[in-house]
């Protein structure tokens, strides 16, 4: 498999002019949404992926900027010949609203005072950034994605999509996330927040004075709110074979407070590179989404996840301390609940809740095969004739040629699939001299459904000699025809 980059990439603006009513009862009068496109949008616009970052994540998923020598936060997975293969689909990653990349959140300039919103920006939730994402997607001409991706707070938000727009998507992948914030989640943000907000700097949210590279307001605080967060992302065993108990530039310890240890040394270093990327009062908006974040329903997750429509993916990892995979657990034991279609994998890794970001090889493998494994209900006919049960050989071959169609689904009163004619039945009929469907009618019909991948209809029409399956339901319902005929045309196109 040929594994690249997509290469250079700039981030382009959507001005929403209209409000946005949000989930706490405010409103943006108005919105920009930062995002990035890599591969082409189909003739059926139907091979669109967006995918969702985490909280300090951005537009900038795959590829290079201009001058730029790393790549985005998730090249790794993001390009040709990879799991979000953009020879194949058209992915699609925004800013969250309320963040701090090019998307309208507290530093952006609030139109109607012409200041910057600092604290006066309303709270968001993980559902206002799915309903700005929606109106980025309706921007884009497009009806229905392919897959909602994310990891941490992205697969919040892919999971968010799922409830907000069950019929929006085809499949969700969700990694190392929650279906609701936990304690200890909200613990740790709340210690992050009360380190910005206990910083004299932070100055009640109002700190964007000067135009100027270097990075404002409450940089202590953000520094501090950091060093706790990106402890939360490592693991114990990660931290020890990163940095053992060296020493940073000293040959011993220092009976002092100053630096000793090299994992406190790269904590000031994480801590302080990100105030130069990051708004402080961005970090405060975004993880209270994060705490608000609950799609449980009376308790029950179960009950929040009835309505999805979409097949999911979910991945956890196994060292993740932060979201653990019994979070991810509860998630498939929610859609399981709901006979919603799920695979679950909890990938062996020593990262920690990072892994998301940095076992590409792993997460590469299980999205690509979950991705491209094209199922009956993607290709199916939906609307098609049919014939009715105790019908006349002349009224089934009038059908047939009237709608130019070789098979018949037949159906009785109820519904319920309980034969298959075909034109060379009716040809015997006419030989026989048979007047009735039901002396025709194949009655033991070989059916298919809409889960069952695409490879093994089309094994079952060959090994039968039949060039049509229906697609039934659990109760015999029919739902759909899958013809040889479309299965060659997908093959020889590609699932895009
Ligand atoms: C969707 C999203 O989540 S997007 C956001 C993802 N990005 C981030 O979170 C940015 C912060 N970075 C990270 O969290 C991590 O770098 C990851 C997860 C992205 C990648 O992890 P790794 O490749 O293992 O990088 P690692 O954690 O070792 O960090 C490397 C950095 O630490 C520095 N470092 C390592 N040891 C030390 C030390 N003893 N003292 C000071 N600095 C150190 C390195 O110089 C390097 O600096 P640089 O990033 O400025 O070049
Ligand atoms: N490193 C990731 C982890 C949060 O989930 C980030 O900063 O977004």
């Amino acid at each position: 498999m040929i594994r690249g980059s997509p290469g250079s990439v700039t981030t382009q603006y959507y001005y929403h002019s209209s409000p946005l009513v949000l989930e706490g009862g405010e409103t943006l009068p108005s919105l920009t949404i930062a995002y990035e496109t890599y591969g082409k949008l189909n003739r059926d616009k139907n091979n669109a992926i967006l995918i969702c970052h985490a909280l300090s994540g951005d537009a900038h998923v795959a590829g290079f900027h201009e001058n730029d020598k790393k790549p985005g936060w998730w090249d790794s997975m993001v390009g040709p010949g990879k799991a979000f293969d953009t020879d194949r689909y058209y992915v699609i990653c925004s800013n969250v609203i309320g963040g701090c990349q090019g998307s309208t959140g507290p530093s952006s300039i609030n139109p109607v005072t012409d200041k910057a919103y600092g604290a006066t920006f309303p709270v968001i939730t993980i559902r206002d950034m799915v309903q700005a994402q929606k109106l980025l997607v309706d921007h884009l001409g497009i009806k229905q994605l392919y897959a909602v991706a994310g990891g941490s707070m992205g697969g919040m938000q892919a999971l968010q999509w799922t409830v907000s727009f069950p019929d929006l998507m085809k499949k969700a992948i969700v990694i190392a996330a929650t279906g609701s914030s936990t304690p200890q989640q909200i613990a740790f943000n709340e210690v992050g927040r009360k380190a910005i907000t206990s910083d004299p700097e932070w100055n009640n949210g109002n700190y964007y004075h000067s135009k100027t590279d270097e990075a404002q307001g409450p940089v202590k605080g953000l520094a501090l709110a950091r060093m706790v967060g990106h402890i939360t992302y490592l693991s114990d065993e990660s931290m020890i074979s990163k940095f053992g108990r060296s020493l940073q530039e000293k040959d011993r310890i220092g009976f002092d407070f100053s630096t000793d240890f090299a994992v406190e040394s790269y904590l000031h270093h994480q801590g302080d590179t990100f105030t130069h990327r990051f708004d402080a009062n961005s970090y405060l908006y975004i993880t209270k989404a994060i705490d608000y974040f609950d799609l449980t329903d009376d308790g029950s997750l179960a009950k929040g996840l009835a309505g999805i429509h979409a097949s999911f993916l979910v991945i956890s990892v196994s060292s993740d301390w932060l979201y653990p995979p019994y979070q991810s657990q509860e998630i498939v034991s929610a859609l399981t609940a709901n006979d919603r279609k799920v695979r679950y994998s909890e990938i062996h890794s020593k990262f920690g809740h990072d892994g998301f970001l940095l076992e590409s090889g792993q997460i590469n493998y299980l999205i690509s095969q979950f991705l491209s494994r094209t199922v009956v209900g993607d290709v199916m006919i939906r609307d098609f004739p049919t014939i009715e049960e105790g019908a006349t050989t002349a009224v089934t071959a009038r059908r047939l040629v009237n709608k130019e169609v070789n098979h018949l689904p037949v159906l009785s009163r109820s519904d319920r699939l309980v034969g298959i004619v075909t034109s060379w039945d009716i040809a015997n009929a006419v030989a026989k001299n048979f007047l009735w469907l039901d002396e025709i009618m194949s009655k033991n019909v070989i059916t298919t459904a809409p889960d069952e991948p695409i490879e093994s209809a089309a094994k079952k029409m060959e090994e039968h000699s039949i060039s049509a399956l229906p697609v039934v339901d659990a109760d015999q319902h029919l739902i759909g025809l899958i013809t040889s005929d479309a299965i060659s045309m997908l093959i020889g196109r590609g699932t895009g």
